[in-house]
């Protein structure tokens, strides 16, 4: 079975799949001062409490954290006598090389994202990821990665908010009734709602513009179908795209000696 691991610079996402389905998936802060000792003892005390049967043997990383990697590894090694591939690492190929300018490193989870997307719908694609950041992927018709957009994520943009004024609050976002808030928090959830409403509508528009021919919209993320409540901009929610794309990348390596 793979152990599938997704750290964004917010949360780490371990799933566990058995070649046909996830067993689980489970979720946790991310900390680099966190030690494979500490991995494991949460890990096996979930498998226990799920009574879940997973025999692990190999393991697939994405990391934009460079350092909760090595922590990782030692998990894979110690725990599960495997090595991991690490997505964005030489050793471990992508179906699609990615194309851009020379010398930038690709976030891993948007290359992940892009080989999922690109498997469920093909090219000309943009995929939308609402993590710590909300990142636009754009999907060539061959399925390479060739660009995108990095906006401040949602959560982020209520956090800086809340930090540098002295009467706001801090406020979950939501979809509002109204667009004219009645009180602070209102009318902060407003702003930060359909702001990002149009954002997402905003920069896609302009992508189209730049780009030859139609392009499909797909979202994923913690906050994703809650902005699908505001727009009919995407064609698909996909809430295990990352996943989904560590199980694509780590059989490509397999396959392809
Ligand atoms: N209504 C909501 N209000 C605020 N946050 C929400 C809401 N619904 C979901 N979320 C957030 O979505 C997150 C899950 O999304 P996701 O895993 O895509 O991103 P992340 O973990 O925040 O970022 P990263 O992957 O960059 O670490 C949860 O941590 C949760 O905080
Ligand atoms: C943009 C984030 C933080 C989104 O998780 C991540 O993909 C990242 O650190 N990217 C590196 C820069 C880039 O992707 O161009
Ligand atoms: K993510």
């Amino acid at each position: 079975m793979l152990l599938a691991i997704d750290c964004g610079n917010t949360n780490t996402v371990f799933s566990i799949w058995n070649g046909t389905r996830f067993l689980a998936t489970w979720r946790i802060a991310t900390d680099h001062t966190r030690t494979a000792d500490e991995y494991f003892v949460w890990l096996s005390s979930l498998l226990a409490l799920t009574k879940t049967e997973a025999q692990i043997s190999e393991a697939i990383i994405s990391s934009t954290v460079p350092r909760v990697v090595f922590n990782l590894r030692v998990l894979c090694d110690r725990y599960f006598g495997c090595r991991p591939l690490v997505v964005g690492k030489p050793e471990c190929r992508l179906p699609v090389a990615p194309r851009v300018d020379q010398g930038t490193t690709v976030g891993p989870d948007r290359l992940v994202n892009t080989v999922a997307g690109y498997d469920r719908h093909g090219g000309n694609l943009i995929v939308v990821d609402f993590g710590t950041a909300t990142t636009f992927d754009v999907v060539d018709h061959d399925g390479a990665y060739v660009g995108g957009v990095i906006a401040p994520g949602v959560n982020l943009s209520l956090e800086a908010l809340h930090m540098a004024a002295a009467a706001l609050p801090h406020v979950d976002v939501t979809k509002p009734a109204k667009a004219i808030g009645t009180n602070t928090v209102a009318c902060m959830q407003s702003g930060v709602y359909w702001g990002y409403i149009g954002l997402i509508e905003g920069i896609t528009r302009e992508v189209r513009r730049e780009w030859a021919g139609p392009m499909k919209v797909i979202a994923t993320g913690g906050l994703a179908s809650l902005f699908a409540q505001g727009t009919d901009l995407f064609h698909a929610i996909e809430d295990d795209l990352t996943m989904h794309g560590l199980v694509l990348i780590n059989d490509y390596n397999k396959e392809t000696p």
